[in-house]
């Protein structure tokens, strides 16, 4: 058992979400945890955390480091380590994750492996690699490993035993943000209403086979209550924005349920959402790839099949 710290550099304002719960989930995989969190958190998620399996929560006192960029994350998080001493760290496996998970290696002195799609209490890490053709598992062999984590690899459950976590503050190192890019000004995007993509329990997607036309996959996805998605060649043809692609160079996600409309399944598709528990696909080529991987399939046209599939939803949840 190695005593983790878990990197947690988003708390919602409504408390801890599905991607904050699974980094977590991840972490008491590995042995017992200690969360590193950049805002201060209030005692409702100091709560959560407890229940969530965290036995000390690091804060960096009054700093605020969510306005900025990597570097100083990076410096505050070795501290942090320094002072905890785990045998991992944990951080979700965005842009800046793996930022954050490149300079603490070299702070300290740990091996790295990002896009870890499953984890072993002895620390063997499992990933896909080349688009998910072929899966690999690694082993870090230096005393502290750093796992930058995908989404879906840990269910996000509460901890069988709750703890009552102490919090402690760490201080920011002095000259961390001399040189640091700090975030001047924040938009926020515009809210659908729907679910987050990575965060959705459904995600109905679309393809080349929409020509365009997202209407029937909003249509379901709003009468699920679930997320939007795109291949690429539906963003690349700018019919839907690049935010809602899925796959290699897009989003990775892991719902219950996971509607593929008009996609053809191309292995970079794949790779970014071969881990929902349910694939469904509806394609008008009997012969199509996305067929090999669905556990459901249906051969036709997804302008009759989604309206006729929407309209059975409303009329049974009526
Ligand atoms: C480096 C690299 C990275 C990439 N990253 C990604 C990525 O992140 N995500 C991604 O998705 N792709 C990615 N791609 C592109 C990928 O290889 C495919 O080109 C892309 O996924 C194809 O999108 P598609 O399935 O929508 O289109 P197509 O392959 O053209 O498939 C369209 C499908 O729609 C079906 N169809 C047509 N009309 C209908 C209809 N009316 N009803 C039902 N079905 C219909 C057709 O039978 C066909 O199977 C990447 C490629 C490269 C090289």
């Amino acid at each position: 058992m190695t005593s983790t710290l878990v990197y947690l550099d988003v708390i919602p304002a409504e408390g801890l979400g599905k991607p904050q719960l699974e980094l977590l989930a991840a972490g008491r995989i590995l042995g017992p945890i200690s969360a590193a969190v950049v805002t201060q958190p209030s005692d409702a998620v100091v709560r959560e955390l407890g229940e969530h399996g965290v036995e000390t929560v690091y804060t960096p006192g009054d700093a605020d480091l969510s306005g900025y960029l990597v570097a100083p994350q990076a410096a505050w998080l070795a501290a942090v380590a320094s002072a905890a001493q785990p045998g991992a760290v944990v951080l979700d496996n965005s842009f800046e994750g793996k930022e954050i998970a490149g300079r603490l290696g070299v702070r300290l002195d740990a091996g790295v492996i990002t896009d870890v799609v499953a984890l072993e209490g002895d620390g063997t890490a499992h990933k896909t690699v080349l688009a998910g053709s072929y899966e690999v598992s690694a082993k870090v062999t230096s005393p502290v490993a750093v796992f930058a984590v995908k989404p879906g690899a840990a269910e996000a459950a509460p901890a069988p035993v709750a703890a009552s976590p102490a919090v402690k503050a760490i201080e920011v190192p002095e000259g961390a943000f001399a040189r640091a890019a700090r975030i001047t000004a924040r938009t926020d995007r515009p809210r659908s209403g729907r679910p987050e993509l990575t965060e959705a329990a459904i995600v109905v997607a679309g393809g080349r086979g929409t020509d365009g036309d997202f209407g029937p996959i909003e249509d379901l996805a709003d009468a699920l209550g679930a997320a939007v998605g795109a291949s690429r060649a539906a963003t690349d043809a700018g019919w839907i924005s690049h935010d809602f692609q899925v796959g290699q160079t897009g989003k990775t996600v892991s719902p219950q349920l996971y509607i593929s409309a008009g996609i053809s399944g191309a292995i970079q598709q794949k790779a970014g959402m071969q881990t929902a528990k349910v694939i469904v696909a509806v394609n008008s080529d009997p012969e199509s790839p996305v067929f090999e991987i669905a556990d459901f399939g249906v051969v036709g046209d997804l302008f009759k099949v989604l309206p006729q599939a929407t309209e059975e939803i409303k009329r049974r949840r009526a």
